[in-house]
């Protein structure tokens, strides 16, 4: 269906078409080559200061390309690290691959994919709201934290479990529980890289300050297999959503920093 951005036309090596930034200098994602990365003591020096709470989680939606759990950022702020002010959080969703498939991610660590990707969105609060921020070169950090097969997280089940509840593009129910999305943080968030990126869906604007998390978080086969379970629209009708990523694009002139040594 002409809705499905990665299914329909070329997808998304046919993005440019439409958004001519697709082909911009600082698009997003971006494969992480570990021999090119660069320490930067500055980012130890004034460490990454993620904050999360229990009552920030409102509602989750299936936004038809991927499922997103939306807040009102209550308490959950992010500052520190690369950012030079505070950054409030907005969403978290994810992108992935299909069965028996090593895709999935969106970055990838030297050129090695995994087969998840969760992002926490963040806008910049000296702009007034998300929607005016979304379009700034400083205007939103986006926390990239990678899945990799292993034991079950039961944080990540409770909200998979919501799944079944929201089968169509636009559907939405609420959160009646505490879910803490500083859960979904691998249990190391000190080491991370972080670059000027760009949103990886359209519009894909240049204005993201992406924080790439070295440690992955573990959860388990049935889980990964349970992202799948999300349904989109397609040219050939509704079907279980995956393959919702948009592979590594050019670094071009971009140094990639690392909180570590
Ligand atoms: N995958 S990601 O890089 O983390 C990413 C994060 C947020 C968006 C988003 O908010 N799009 C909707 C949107 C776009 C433009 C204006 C307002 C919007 F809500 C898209 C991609
Ligand atoms: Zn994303």
């Amino acid at each position: 269906k002409r809705g499905n951005i990665y299914l329909s036309g070329a997808g998304p090596s046919a993005w440019h078409e439409e958004y001519p930034v697709a082909k911009g200098k600082r698009q997003s994602p971006v494969d992480i080559n570990t021999n090119k990365t660069k320490f930067d003591p500055k980012l130890a020096a004034d460490p990454l200061t993620i904050r999360f709470s229990d009552s920030c989680c409102q509602s989750i939606v299936n936004t038809g390309i991927s499922f997103q759990v939306t807040s009102n950022g209550a308490g959950c702020e992010l500052s520190g690290g690369p950012l030079d002010s505070t950054y409030q959080f907005a969403q978290f969703h994810a992108h992935w691959g299909a069965y028996l498939k090593t895709t999935g991610s969106e970055h990838t660590v030297d050129g090695v994919s995994y087969p998840a990707e969760l992002h926490l969105v963040h806008w910049n609060t000296k702009y007034d709201d998300f929607k005016d921020a979304v379009d700034k070169p400083d205007g939103l950090a986006v926390i990239a934290v990678f899945f990799k097969r292993g034991k079950e997280h039961p944080g990540f089940g409770k909200i998979q479990d919501l799944f079944s509840k929201i089968p169509a593009k636009g559907a939405k129910v609420n959160i009646d529980f505490e879910f803490n999305p500083g859960l979904l943080m691998p249990p190391d968030s000190e080491n991370y890289w972080t670059y000027l990126g760009s949103l990886t869906t359209p519009p894909l604007y240049e204005s993201v300050t992406w924080i790439v998390m070295k440690e992955p978080l573990e959860v388990s086969v049935e889980q990964i297999a349970i992202l799948r379970t999300l349904l989109w629209e397609t040219p050939n009708g509704v079907s279980q959503m995956y393959n919702n990523f948009r592979p590594p694009v050019p670094l071009r002139d971009r140094v990639i920093r690392a909180s570590f040594g």
